[in-house]
């Protein structure tokens, strides 16, 4: 029935302050007032619907994006809303859009990269939405591989201008998010060229239409790469191609330094180039950027994950009836838990690294302001490495929540599809999964004299293991005498290794804060034990192997996470509503908030436009005929 909560009995096992842990989630009370006030906006204004979206042609779906982008605007101008609830507000729409990349990408680059001159001139436009930008990087040709970029840019010292040109067809932009069909100008990646000699791989702000008409520029040809994987999902978004036919980045040279998107380089009024004594990565600097953001992202996309898989968990009831007595909810089963419960660690593990990492990101920008660059090689191993685990865990653990909801988990209407869907590109994006960890294995391999004196510091006992992992994984391959490519399988390992105990020792850090609230540690000190036993228990031949584990220590440790399954067990539905997330935002029959499943699956059922009719459209033409057949046939 409506308005009754189907899940009041879990609610009230809870042994902990929930809303406490919704502060803790949100990161302060201000944090958690924002999103909770936002949340509820969006979440009560038809104009930001979401759940049609499986029903609408790519075109259909498309225009109903730039239409709420367009709202979401209109929303934030009129409600005076501050940076930090617009961002909010975009989140909670909860659609892949243009403005990711604007927001997400464009403006970050210029505020990371560009030179006071050039955040002059583009901040007030980009911020006002009087241009929209994307981030032109990949190459159809070349994404990972930077370097390998084929786009030039060519500073004609007659005309003081550069020139932006594609020479191959493998140097066509690809993928950049906005590009299609919405940005009127890029931050285009391109090889310089000045003088005759190329000084590498450069930013530069070129603009791709007009202001006026939208119509693309001279030498401009930009459009759409296509649908993507899935129904809705990422095709709200429109992923662009663009090639370059010798256009003129129309700045003069008084304006060069506009152009050329860099404070670490720039090209003087006399067309010479003038490289600053700071490390090249630093054109980097905003890949760096946006994978702490997505650490941050990856803890939210799978607690939404884990809460429809928990909510509804509690709510199935399958085998176990006894005397006709009602029949067991699938949650109390040892296997579901021992699938679920790891995954909802795993959310608040990645929400405590996205704070720390977002501290680290913050820190290192400081030092670099002061042209301090010692701690850059560490800051980007972490967010490469920890980018490339959490978004990992977080694409497997949705999949793996779809599981836990059986059939009803594989409908749109349980909204695990579409969150898989928009999610695993993820993986992909902002630096190839693997491509990361070989950055980490690299940096191990150069640090690995040093791991050794982390053993020796003060260091909680919960992580000495997990550093005699990595240190025994990287000994193992460091020690034989082969090179980097070959042994870059194992390497990786390790570094996968090296990014589980980054994450469980700042968890455990996390633990050693002061945390308010009736029961609140206690219940994150449990999550930090299941996060860190779990990995110990999936990697145990790793541990076992570096001695200081024995296999009575690995049996040990599984009795112990079975242990602390049955303490989450009744805490589990109000760990996940900790998260906070209105229906709205979850969009899922299955994880709605008073676990009403069975009446809002039934109606929904009837919603989809295939029963409109009850005989279906084609009936007539194809199965009338084949029902109709000579009987002959029927007996074969
Ligand atoms: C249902 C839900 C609905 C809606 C949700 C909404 C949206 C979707 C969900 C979440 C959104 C998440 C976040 C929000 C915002 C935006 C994101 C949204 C979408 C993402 C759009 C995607 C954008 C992109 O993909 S941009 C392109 C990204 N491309 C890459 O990452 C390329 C990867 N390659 C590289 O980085 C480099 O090529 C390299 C692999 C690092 C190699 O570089 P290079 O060859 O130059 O260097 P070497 O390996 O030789 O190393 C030399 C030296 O340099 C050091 N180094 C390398 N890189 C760095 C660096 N970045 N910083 C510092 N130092 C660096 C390296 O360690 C070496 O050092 P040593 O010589 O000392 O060893
Ligand atoms: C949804 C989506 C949105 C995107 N948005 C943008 C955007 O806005 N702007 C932008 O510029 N780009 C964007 N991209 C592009 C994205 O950044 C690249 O796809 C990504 O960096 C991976 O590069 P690639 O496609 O060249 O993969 P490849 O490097 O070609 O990967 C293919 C395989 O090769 C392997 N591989 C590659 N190099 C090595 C190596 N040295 N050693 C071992 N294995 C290797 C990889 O691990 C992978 O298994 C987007 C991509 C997607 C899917």
């Amino acid at each position: 029935m409506e308005g009754v909560d189907h899940l009041a009995h879990e609610r009230n096992k809870s042994e902990f302050d929930v809303d406490a842990m919704k502060i803790v989630w949100a990161g302060s009370p201000h944090a958690f007032d924002v999103s909770d006030r936002i949340s509820k906006l969006v979440a009560s204004d038809p104009g930001f619907r979401k759940d049609n979206r499986s029903t609408l042609s790519r075109k259909e779906l498309f225009k109903n994006t730039l239409r709420k982008a367009a709202y979401a605007w209109k929303t934030i101008v009129d409600l005076r809303l501050s940076e930090e609830e617009a961002a909010k507000l975009r989140f909670y729409v909860d659609e892949p859009a243009f403005t990711d990349l604007h927001w997400g990408m464009f403006i970050p680059a210029i505020k990371g990269q560009g030179t006071e001159e050039q955040q002059q001139k583009w901040l007030p436009l980009a911020y006002k939405m009087q241009i929209i930008g994307c981030y032109a990087q990949t190459e159809l040709g070349h994404g990972s591989n930077v370097q390998g970029l084929e786009t030039t840019a060519t500073f004609d010292s007659q005309t003081d201008e550069f020139i932006i040109h594609s020479p191959t067809l493998t140097s066509s932009k690809w993928w950049p998010g906005g590009l299609g069909k919405v940005a009127t100008h890029a931050i285009a990646y391109a090889r310089l060229i000045v003088g005759g000699r190329e000084h590498g791989v450069h930013g530069f702000i070129v603009q791709l239409r007009s202001l006026e008409d939208h119509s693309p520029l001279l030498g401009i040809t930009v459009g759409d790469i296509g649908m993507k994987f899935g129904n809705g999902a990422y095709n709200t978004m429109d992923n662009g191609v663009l090639q370059f036919d010798h256009v003129l980045d129309v700045y003069s040279i008084a304006f060069a330094s506009i152009a050329v998107m860099l404070w670490v380089s720039q090209v003087t009024c006399e067309g010479k180039y003038k490289q600053s004594d700071v490390p090249r990565q630093l054109v980097y600097g905003t890949m760096v950027y946006v994978r702490q953001t997505i650490v941050a992202d990856a803890s939210c996309a799978l607690s939404r994950a884990v809460c429809i898989a928990t909510r509804y968990s509690a709510v199935r009831r399958q085998f176990g009836s006894q005397n006709g007595g009602p029949e067991t909810q699938v949650i109390d089963y040892k296997t579901q838990q021992s699938r679920l419960f790891p995954l909802l660690a795993s959310a608040y593990a990645f929400r405590f690294i996205g704070e720390w990492l977002k501290w680290l990101y913050a820190d290192v920008t400081q030092r670099l302001q002061a042209n301090d660059f010692s701690t850059l090689p560490e800051a980007h191993a972490c967010t490469a490495g920890l980018k490339s685990l959490t978004t990992t865990a977080t694409a497997d653990g949705i999949e793996e929540c779809r599981k836990l909801c059986g059939g009803h988990g594989y409908l749109c209407s349980s909204g695990l599809p579409e969150l898989f869907a928009v999610y695993v590109p993820a993986c992909t994006y902002e630096g190839d999964n693997t491509v990361l960890l070989l950055q980490v294995a690299r940096f191990l391999m150069k640090t690995v004299s040093q791991l050794g004196s982390r053993l020796s510091s003060k260091k909680p006992v919960g992580t000495i293991a997990y550093m005699t992992r990595v240190e025994h994984l990287m000994q193992c391959r460091c020690g034989v005498q082969r090179g980097f490519a070959e042994l870059s399988a194992d390497l990786v390992e390790a570094a996968v290794a090296h990014c589980q105990l980054i994450v469980v020792s700042k968890f455990i850090e996390k633990l050693q804060q002061e945390i308010p609230g009736k029961g609140v540690k206690q219940q994150l000190e449990v999550l930090c034990n299941i996060y860190a036993l779990f990995l110990l228990h999936k990697h145990q031949g790793d541990f076992l192997s570096t001695g200081c584990i024995t296999p009575k220590h690995a049996a040990l440790a599984n009795d112990e996470l079975r242990s602390l399954y049955s303490q989450v067990r009744p805490n589990a539905i109000a760990l996940v509503d900790a998260f906070n997330y209105t229906d709205h935002y979850l969009g899922s029959i299955l994880g709605c908030y008073d676990g009403n499943v069975y009446p809002k699956l039934y109606e929904a059922a009837w919603k989809d436009p295939l029963n409109e009719s009850v005989v279906p459209d084609g009936y007539h033409l194809y199965i009338r005929p084949l029902l109709k057949q000579e009987i002959r046939t029927a007996r074969l």
